[in-house]
């Protein structure tokens, strides 16, 4: 199977049992027909993203007609508008843009992604980039997000001091379909914008043009990337816990935390190119299911990234000593035990002399058993996703497995998967302190908060 999850080590004695097991199976159903009703009444357009030929065919368009123009293009965006442009660079253009010759790129351009805001960084990037031969996406779903509003001012100033009319050629926008403040300035001064469906969050968003338009001016296979996720979706078409792998996950996840207490969800691939995947999961479930109830009360696990084998000599002594609050979900790579041999020498030296013969890929792959094996030994649950490979079609398939995940998760914890209250106060604050108008309240508020207090300093 192309994806597979096996989830032996959640049935841990004191972790999941026979009888939760069996319980779930309608509270999965609930949870899916209750995903599915929004999804009827014109929500959620995550789902449809995998067969909307409309928003492929704008993308794959604007990227042919790119071809051979740029040698730079540069995501100009924050949260869910960088990071599955991220995680797709690392795991489909691995070792990432800079450590490409450029045979290896074949022509295509580096890819770029601001995600924050910086003043070493970006003023760095902009110094080093060559500034006509470099196309800048402006990605932001509501049009109007603090720090990718800055980046493009500060990008749309050096592009005007140096190409004046013709700076907007080094533009292009993707944001929502109406809404916001990048539309209209689109519309007024010819700038390309591509579509982000108004029914799909950012964080839900890689599959539109937002991860779809750096990836295909990459050269990367959007069309095999969204052919991926759309057979996850064929797998997750009904709310029956035995072949619904997305269903499954989630209902193992929230059975670990509201039953057994393990809130707090690390995701490890044991694959450099997979790195980036973790951050994106931890933005998906985290802003997704970290919520107040309608009875006052905080819930929601608390995602951790993690990166094997490098993490064995970092986190895995908290996971395996630490509080029994977690559970471990590896992403294993299938098929690469012949990749990187390693060479037989040193035979009179026994550290060394029995590592000769084997592979990187061997090596990779049973450290990633030895820990699942050993965290289980210590009744520390695990599960275990393996991907084929790592290619479009695989990834497409991951994200849309870990979004419909999301989604039932949220039923499961009773929440809406889909909003974002909390992050509204800090964004409040900020742009009363930055003068914005309309938000002189909140800049009051802020400032008759208890403020910094020498005696606790030092
Ligand atoms: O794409 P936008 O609207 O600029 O938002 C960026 C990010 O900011 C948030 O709205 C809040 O953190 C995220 O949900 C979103 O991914």
């Amino acid at each position: 199977m192309a994806l597979s999850l096996d989830f032996t080590n959640m049935f841990l004695p004191g972790v999941v049992t026979d009888a939760e097991w069996s319980e779930s199976a309608g509270r999965l159903r609930g949870a899916h027909d209750a995903v599915m009703e929004r999804h009827a009444r014109g929500e959620l357009g995550f789902i449809d993203l995998p067969e909307d030929q409309a928003l492929l065919e704008q993308t794959t368009r604007y990227a042919e007609r790119a071809r051979g123009r740029w040698t730079d293009v540069v995501v100009l965006g924050i949260g869910g508008s960088a990071l599955g442009p991220i995680a797709l660079r690392t795991a489909l253009r691995p070792f990432g843009w800079n450590g490409l010759s450029d045979e290896a790129r074949a022509g295509n351009p580096r890819l770029h992604v601001l995600d924050n805001v910086d003043p070493d960084t970006i003023t760095a990037t902009l110094a080093t980039l060559p500034l006509d031969r470099t196309l800048f996406l402006v990605i932001s779903k509501s049009g109007g997000t603090a720090e990718t509003m800055a980046q493009y001012l500060l990008v749309r100033g050096a592009l005007d001091a140096r190409f004046g009319a013709r700076a907007v050629e080094h533009l292009v926008f993707v944001t929502d379909p109406a809404k916001g403040s990048l539309r209209p300035i689109a519309t007024r001064e010819s700038i390309a914008a591509l579509d982000i469906p108004a029914n799909v969050g950012g964080r839900f968003s890689v599959l539109s043009p937002v991860g779809l338009l750096p990836a295909a001016l990459i050269g990367i296979d959007v069309t095999a990337l969204l052919a991926g996720a759309a057979d996850m979706r064929r797998r997750c078409v009904d709310g029956d816990l035995a072949t619904n792998p997305a269903g499954t996950f989630a209902v193992l996840q929230w059975l670990a935390h509201a039953r057994h207490g393990r809130g707090i969800h690390v995701l490890m691939p044991y694959a450099d190119p997979l790195r980036d995947f973790a951050a994106w999961f931890v933005q998906l479930w985290a802003e997704s299911l970290g919520k107040i109830l309608p009875d006052g009360t905080s819930v929601g696990p608390t995602p951790v990234p993690a990166l094997g084998a490098t993490d064995q000599h970092s986190q895995v002594q908290l996971f395996m000593e630490g509080p029994a609050d977690k559970t471990v979900t590896f992403v294993a790579v299938a098929g690469r035990e012949a990749r990187g041999p390693i060479p037989a020498l040193h035979a009179d030296v026994p550290d060394l002399a029995y590592l000769g013969g084997h592979t990187l890929g061997e090596l990779l792959e049973i450290e990633r058993r030895a820990t699942a094996g050993a965290l289980a030994a210590r009744g520390r649950p695990n599960m275990t996703l393996t991907l084929d490979t790592v290619d479009p079609w695989h990834v497409g398939a991951l994200i849309q497995f870990l979004e419909l995940a999301t989604a039932y998760a949220g039923e499961l914890y009773g929440v809406n998967a889909f909003d974002q209250p909390g992050v509204e106060l800090g964004k409040r604050f900020t742009y009363g302190m930055m003068g914005r108008p309309g938000f002189e309240a909140a800049r009051d508020e802020f400032a008759a908060l208890p403020q910094s207090d020498a005696s606790r300093r030092i």
